[in-house]
């Protein structure tokens, strides 16, 4: 059975003395089946950590449903129950953040067993077994955590999620706030724990490399609606949306500066989530745009396959069986896409 399902999510903020709102969620739709990492990619605002403090109980979604190990969390009934507190963990990105400066790390790692009627006797078992984990030694657990690094301090609060054995763990972007030695050792972390303790993860990050290693399946957001979500080997090798397409192949040039480029060159202007245009959110940049799709968000394409492309003009070329090659057209347009913002003194 599916661990976590999410139907049709939507969030709306208010705009305080505005009528306005703005429209973070727009219909999201996913789901993460046991021991595995989805991963939520997308570009800045596009929705991640909305997605991700809701699955958690810190945002209350306008309207949809999220259902857990077959029950649908209620915000108001069951979402903040010790129960699901202790199935559900999260890591977000700033480690020192997430710890009070006054108290050693111990207790924080420990803070979390509060949600499990256990003995004594078992919260000490489960801190050790939790410190071998993290491979943290005791006394660099009793240290205050402005004694301790970033990569330290980001492994203790991966601890701290991991002491309750949850079922899911939902980690924003634990990584960005890490130089690389650290960002490589919390990744092998992550990758180990999953291995021994069969954790789902929902992993958000704009790292697509750090992405690459982690992910299961990847779900690519834009201005809060799913683009397409699938394998991460399909994604990565054969992306069908165009939106994926150059968001996977600005991580696959190899010139730093051309990947920056190659991110923007998604853009023209993005539409503001306060105004979003009807139809598809990415009509306005999209190099494959046909009029029907500013009056549709289109339905996905594949997924009997768990593979789902919200495309209009995929949709209607993939169901035309003779043709030229669908992908190398849109990998065509996608490289076009990707050139426009480029300098021309850039290596291509
Ligand atoms: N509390 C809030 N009040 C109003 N708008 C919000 C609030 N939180 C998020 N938003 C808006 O919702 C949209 C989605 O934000 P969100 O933080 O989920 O995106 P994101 O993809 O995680 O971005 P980033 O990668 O920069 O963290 C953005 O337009 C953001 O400005």
């Amino acid at each position: 059975m599916t661990l976590l399902s999410v139907q049709d999510l939507v969030k709306h903020f208010p705009i305080s003395g505005a009528s306005k709102v703005v429209k973070a969620l727009n219909g999201v739709t996913l789901g993460i089946e046991r021991g595995e990492t989805l991963s939520l990619v997308g570009e800045s605002g596009s929705g991640k950590t909305t997605v991700g403090r809701a699955v958690v109980g810190l945002m209350e979604p306008t309207s949809g449903e999220i259902v857990f190990d077959g029950k649908p969390l209620s915000w108001q009934r069951n979402i903040r129950s010790p129960e699901l507190r202790g199935r559900i963990q999260f890591v977000f990105q700033e480690p020192a953040e997430s710890f009070n400066p006054r108290e050693p790390v111990l207790r924080a790692i420990m803070e979390p067993l509060r949600y499990l009627a256990i003995s004594r006797h078992d919260r000490e078992v489960r801190l050790r077994e939790v410190l071998e984990l993290i491979r943290m030694p005791l006394a660099l657990a009793q240290r205050l955590p402005g004694d301790l690094s970033p990569g330290l301090l980001q492994r203790a609060a991966i601890g701290r999620a991991i002491i309750t054995r949850p079922d899911l763990v939902v980690l924003d972007e634990p990584t960005s706030a890490l130089d690389p030695t650290a960002r490589a050792e919390i990744v092998d972390l992550l990758r180990n724990l999953q291995r021994k303790l069969e954790t789902a993860y929902l992993f958000i990050s704009h790292d697509l490399n750090t992405v690459r290693f982690l992910s299961d399946r990847i779900c690519v957001l834009y201005l809060g609606s799913v683009m397409e979500v699938g394998p991460a080997a399909k994604l990565f090798n054969d992306p069908r949306h165009p939106y994926s397409l150059g968001l996977m192949d600005s991580v696959l040039l190899p010139h730093p500066s051309l990947r920056t480029a190659a991110r923007i060159s998604l853009s023209g202007e993005i539409p503001s989530p306060v105004d979003l245009p009807s139809g598809c959110p990415l009509a306005s940049r999209c190099p494959l745009v046909e009029s029907a799709c500013t009056r549709e968000m289109p339905a996905s394409d594949y997924p009997e396959t768990g593979h789902r492309v919200h495309c209009l003009n995929h949709h209607q070329r993939a169901n035309r069986t003779q043709g030229p090659d669908q992908f190398a057209r849109f990998r065509e347009l996608s490289d076009a896409m990707l050139r426009q913002g480029l300098p021309l003194n850039e290596p291509a």
